[in-house]
């Protein structure tokens, strides 16, 4: 399973090399965002894995469940310890929280405490509200207090507020990721009516995490291609309508449906909506300029993107077309991105940069 690159990043791009290192700790290495964050960490050169914490009565030795690992990975670090706050918070600055949701509020409150700082890559923390969290995922929050301080860590749209005094950052979840890369330039510039959006978007299989289903076995999902779950109903379809509520687009809640695509890895949205009176194909293509032309992840292509373009990076390919049927002009804009990196483990990486201090940059500008 080729969890790990494609490539190795070209380290020192984008780094400041100012002599500071952050210490990494994961929760949760034995996962597929995991085991992605001991691989781009391991190819940053200002930060360092000091631990991995996992709860397994049996501690996993990283470079056996990932032998790729093996050849880079610190002997003294490879094999996991517990998941103890005190000795994390000893060995490291920052905790990123690779845990399923439900699982990640469990540890926070105790990390927070210790004077980690945490990165959580699940959905624990990402909406803007413990009603709205706790309808969607039918759990209790348990540490109900800190979901409307937590920072939504989306840097294109959120970056003033991914900073030195960040305690607790959501990494947002994959799909939101590609969702509303695609979304807010069409509400910022006006051009699209807000009801008529359809994200129809394709993930590859380790978005569904490494534990074993039957749907993920080789057999059911290679070579096919199908949409899962409940049409409107996934637990993606809310994160997007509150971002873009916390956006300042009320009420805009575009129907988002989902499909397995049987590759290891990558996301394709294809976003419809229909034009406003008069849009202009120039029209869209300034406002994804004006939105996206000095980033240093979402790239404004003219090809029609693959997951081929961007699979192992942190980049973003995003392309759109207007299209004149016999019942309307459809606008429809493509984002391709990585799950795991871009949609999770290097997002998680680029939020840590803006937090501690290094070019945001740093460690992922590889292609
Ligand atoms: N995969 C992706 O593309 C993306 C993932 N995410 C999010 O990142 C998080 C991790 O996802 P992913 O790596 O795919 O998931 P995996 O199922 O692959 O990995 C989950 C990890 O969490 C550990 N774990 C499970 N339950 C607990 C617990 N109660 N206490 C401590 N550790 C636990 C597992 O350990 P063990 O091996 O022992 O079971 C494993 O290391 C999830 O919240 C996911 O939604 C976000 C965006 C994209
Ligand atoms: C293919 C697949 O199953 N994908 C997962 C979403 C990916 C994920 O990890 O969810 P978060 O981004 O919220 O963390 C799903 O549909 O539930």
């Amino acid at each position: 399973m080729a969890v790990f690159g494609l490539w190795t990043a070209d380290c020192a791009v984008g780094c400041n090399n100012g002599g500071m290192t952050t210490r990494a700790a994961i929760l949760g290495p034995t996962g597929y965002a995991g085991a992605e964050l001991i691989r781009l960490l391991l190819g940053h050169p200002e930060a360092e894995v000091t631990y991995l914490a996992s709860h397994r009565d049996e501690l996993p030795d990283l470079r056996v469940e990932y032998p790729r690992l093996a050849a880079a990975l610190d002997p003294a670090v490879a094999v996991a310890r517990p998941v103890d706050p005190g000795a994390i918070a000893a060995a490291a600055d920052v905790a990123f929280l690779a845990l399923p949701h439900k699982a990640s509020m469990s540890y926070a409150p105790a990390l927070l405490d210790a004077g980690l700082r945490v990165i959580d890559l699940s959905a624990d923390y990402r909406l803007s509200s413990v009603e709205l969290y706790e309808s969607v995922y039918g759990v209790e929050h348990v540490d109900a207090d800190r979901v409307a301080e937590t920072v939504y860590g989306l840097p294109e749209f959120f970056r003033e507020r991914i900073t030195a005094d960040t305690r607790l950052l959501a990494s947002p979840g994959c799909y939101p990721t590609a969702a509303l890369l695609g979304i807010v330039p069409l509400m910022r510039g006006g051009l699209v009516d807000p009801a008529s959006l359809i994200v129809n978007a394709a993930s590859g299989t380790t978005g569904a995490g490494r534990s074993a289903k039957v749907g993920l076995l080789h057999a059911e999902a290679n070579e096919g291609f199908a949409a899962y779950g409940t049409i409107g109903g996934h637990r993606h379809q809310p994160e997007i309508g509150d971002v873009l509520e916390v956006l300042g687009y009320p009420g805009v809640d575009p129907l988002f449906v989902p499909h397995l695509l049987p590759v290891d890895r990558g996301i394709l949205a294809t976003i419809y909506g229909t034009p406003r009176a008069g849009v202009r194909l120039e029209d869209v293509g300034r406002a994804f300029e004006v939105a996206y032309g000095g980033e240093p992840f979402v790239h404004v292509v003219d090809h029609l993107p693959s997951v081929k373009h961007v699979a192992g990076t942190n980049h973003v390919q995003v392309s759109f077309r207007l299209a004149e049927t016999g019942s309307g002009s459809r606008l429809v804009v493509f984002v391709a991105e990585d799950n795991i990196v871009k949609g999770s483990s290097g997002q998680a990486i680029q939020a840590m940069n803006l937090m501690f201090g290094h070019e945001e940059g740093c460690g992922l500008m590889g292609v």
